[in-house]
């Protein structure tokens, strides 16, 4: 098979869908890989290294669409990479569709066929290919919000350790999964006093037992959340519902319930946002001031450690890259019940119900399509 691998073009975007090692995988089964010139530069990997591995390099990205059949990428396409998309290609990278209905529409249009990372399962209930960036993104928002509480930027001026004799900031976290988990333990090693929320008893009595008691679990009310706003200097919005678009559970009335200056960080941005007054921001522009509340909305945060993220997320892809390139789509998703809900567009329908219902459309179930 012949695989693409286009340079990201998404605002600072420096990950790579392939390392070079990757690249030797693939071509030791025999199959090509062109990359685009570049591709890897800002994850550390330098256009030799592809070479030598055994990819062609390609300087002309319409030519590098056009002849692939496989393209692998890291995130959603943007418009002019979608419009390079027919129904010849298959594409495998993050989607996030029920975020951005232009782009669904987009993808149908194009009769691609559109595999997203972040609806693959696996046998532990767990989503593999999303795990790896929302660890990145967990331990990467408190950072962020941090630096958000800092007066310049148009923070409360709260330094979450505090410091002998001033008690330390308050970090509540909605969504106590992969993102949530990381976010909770790095600002309880800032010395931050934390408290996760999570609507899953399960997953509250998994932290619980784990960080034994360090980490306040709270059942996720609204309730809860109206507390959580009043009392909190930094809250981080980690919340998932697969594929579907992310509840608003912080509204705009909130905010005025909420300390001057406090932070809001929006991980689950990249699904719509779990706060009414989300919206995308990019590395370049961050933040944004609402009624006083800074929000921290950057949908691609691995992004900005593209050596750490291209790696942890590669590691997870290669496995299901070597089933597309060996078998073909039909033959991978068809062999694989956690492979299968990747599937999100295929020839014009859509795939996954989550994204179907959220913009009031239609969808065909996977396995009809794999038959
Ligand atoms: N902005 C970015 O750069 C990145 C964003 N993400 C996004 O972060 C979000 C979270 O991802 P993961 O942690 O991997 O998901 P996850 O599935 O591991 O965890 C989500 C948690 O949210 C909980 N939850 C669902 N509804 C809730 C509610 N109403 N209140 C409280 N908790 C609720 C679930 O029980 C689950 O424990 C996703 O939207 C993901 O795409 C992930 C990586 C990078
Ligand atoms: C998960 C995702 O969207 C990202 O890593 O950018
Ligand atoms: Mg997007």
């Amino acid at each position: 098979m012949h695989i693409a691998v286009p340079k990201e073009i998404k605002n600072h975007e420096y990950r790579v869908a392939l390392t070079p090692t990757g690249v030797r995988e693939l071509v030791g089964r025999g199959h090509s890989v062109s990359v685009q010139v570049g591709a890897g530069e800002g994850a550390g990997f330098q256009d030799d290294a592809y070479q030598s591995a055994g990819a062609t390099l390609e300087a002309d990205v319409e030519a590098l669409w056009q002849r692939a059949e496989l393209i692998l990428k890291v995130k959603e396409p943007q418009p002019e990479e979608v419009a390079r998309l027919t129904p010849a290609h298959t594409l495998f990278t993050y989607l996030h569709l029920a975020a951005e209905r232009a782009l669904t529409e987009g993808l149908m249009k194009s009769g691609a066929t559109c595999i997203a990372y972040e609806t693959i399962t696996d046998a532990r209930g767990g989503l593999p290919l999303l795990a790896p960036m929302s660890t990145v993104a967990g331990r990467m928002a408190i950072q962020a919000g941090a630096h958000g509480l800092e007066k310049a930027q148009g923070g409360s001026g709260v330094l979450l350790p505090g410091v002998p004799g001033v008690a330390p900031g308050q970090v509540t976290v909605i969504g106590g999964g992969v993102v949530g988990e990381n976010a909770a333990r790095m600002a309880l090693g800032l010395g931050a006093e934390v408290t996760i929320l999570d609507t899953s008893v399960a997953r509250l009595e998994a932290l619980d037992a784990r960080y034994q008691g360090r980490i306040k679990t709270v059942y996720s009310t609204a309730d809860a959340l109206d507390h959580a706003a009043r009392t909190a200097d930094m809250i981080v919005g980690a919340v998932l519902i697969p594929g579907a678009a992310a509840p608003k559970l912080i509204t705009r009335a909130m905010l005025a319930e909420m300390k001057p200056g406090s932070v809001l960080v929006d991980v689950a941005i990249d699904q719509g946002g779990c706060f009414e007054t989300s919206k995308p921001t990019t590395h370049a522009e961050p933040t944004y001031l609402v009624d006083g509340i800074v929000h921290y909305c950057v949908a691609n945060m691995p992004g900005a450690v593209a050596r750490t993220s291209t790696l942890g997320l590669t590691n997870a892809t290669l496995p299901f890259v070597l089933a597309l390139a060996d078998k073909g789509w039909r033959q991978a998703l068809a062999d694989d019940t956690h492979f299968l809900p990747g599937l999100n567009v295929h020839d014009g329908q859509i795939t996954y119900r989550a994204v179907a219902q959220a913009f009031g459309l239609e969808s065909v179930e996977p396995a009809s399509v794999v038959k």
